[in-house]
């Protein structure tokens, strides 16, 4: 039996849907993959609970009670002195500092599983650092659920790149919560700021959900994309129009916005009033390898279009391909949500004990 042993940072949505799903398929794992996932650390920003073995199903109440405040040096002194084999550590932060940590991670004997897009959307340099530092020490990075949450978007991709077909195109509604909003904003009559607040109670924004409005996290999945197939540039380098009024944007805090968000409300009703009777607001991606250029904009699609039919949190990834012509290859479904990305983790810990020597 391969065993796998999981330091879990980061215990929110992602995060806590991981761990209930990894106790739920346990005997399944066993049985089917001859795997057994353990999960001996769990930590968010400021708390750390260790349990030698594995979570129990009571871990909730377990952090509470017997977390305690870490630092990262913590974890390490502890995993290395329970010399735990194939350890991982996952992250399901939105943390830009917490990316700070993944080269001495990798140094320290670590795998990486991120649905943080962070890591690759920091600098080429960093990014080819990363790259480099995992070679040398023979370690593996896996992060399908940084794009289209737990669709098999990069993977597709990646096949393409690998297997020499020439990806020209792509395009889509590549943010799950800016479907999510834009679907229910065009069909009800509710305010943006309230359907806003909806899409984060269901988990589909970032903790900040500015970084969706900005348009930034879209831009990283572009970027992301980009990289894959190989397209050196940067993240300032995509042209993003940002959908945060400027006295609310990142120069003023969360709480503030919070507090404020009501006044966003009358710009996306007039932008609404706008609309022909056959029309929807969309939020889109476009990347063309062509040009190399990355746009993340809001567009007007006929409500009967692919991208104007999406419903709920949907996300649609239009890959245009040499071979596939002018029909794209469509990958479609919930671009958003714990449940779909925690099962995308999994699948990248699977995925991960597969390349391990037994
Ligand atoms: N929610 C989704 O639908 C979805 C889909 C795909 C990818 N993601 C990505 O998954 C990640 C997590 O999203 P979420 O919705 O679970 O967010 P969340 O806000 O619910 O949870 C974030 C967790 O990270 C912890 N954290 C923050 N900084 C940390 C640090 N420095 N060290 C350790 N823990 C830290 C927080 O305490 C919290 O427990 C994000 O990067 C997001 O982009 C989310
Ligand atoms: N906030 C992101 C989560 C998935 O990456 C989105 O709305 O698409």
């Amino acid at each position: 039996m391969k065993k796998i042993h999981i330091v879990l940072f980061g215990t929110g949505n992602v995060g806590s849907s991981l761990i209930q799903q990894i106790l739920t398929a346990g005997e399944h794992l066993k049985e089917q993959e001859g795997l057994e996932l353990k999960i001996p650390v769990i930590a968010n920003s400021t708390t750390a609970f260790f349990q030698k073995h594995n979570q129990k199903p009571s871990w909730e109440t377990d952090f509470k009670v017997f977390g305690f405040p870490y630092q990262l040096q913590d974890v390490l002194d502890y995993v290395r002195e329970q010399e735990y084999e194939n350890l991982v550590a996952v992250d399901a932060t939105a943390s830009e500092e917490f990316v700070d940590n993944y080269l001495t991670l990798v140094k320290e004997g670590f795998h990486i599983v991120a649905a943080n897009k962070v890591a690759n959307t920091r600098s080429s340099a960093f990014y080819e650092e990363l790259r480099k530092t995992l070679r040398k020490n023979n370690k593996f990075f896996l992060y399908e659920t940084n794009v289209g949450a737990g669709l098999p978007v990069i993977e597709t991709l990646r096949n393409f790149h690998r297997s020499h077909e020439e990806v020209t195109r792509i395009r889509g509604v590549f943010s799950g919560s800016l479907s999510y909003i834009f679907n229910t904003f065009c069909e009800e009559e509710r305010a943006f700021s309230e359907v806003l607040s909806e899409a984060s109670e269901k988990g589909f924004t970032e903790p900040d959900p500015r970084v969706d409005l900005s348009g930034k996290d879209v831009g990283r999945k572009l970027l992301i994309l980009g990289r894959e197939l190989g397209l050196k540039k940067e993240l300032h380098e995509v042209v993003i129009q940002d959908l945060v009024p400027r006295h609310l944007n990142g120069s003023s805090s969360l709480e503030n916005f919070q507090k404020k968000k009501k006044d966003l409300d009358l710009d996306f009703l007039q932008l609404k009033n706008q609309l022909k009777q056959d029309e929807v607001i969309r939020h889109v991606g476009e990347l063309d390898m062509k040009t190399g250029k990355l746009e993340v904009k809001l567009s007007r699609e006929k409500k009967t279009s692919a991208l104007g039919s999406l419903q709920h949190a949907d996300s649609s990834f239009e890959i245009f391909t040499k071979s596939y012509g002018e029909q794209p290859v469509v990958i479609k479904g919930a671009g958003a949500g714990a449940a779909v990305t925690a099962r995308g983790v999994l699948t990248d810990l699977i995925k991960l004990a597969e390349k391990l020597p037994s």
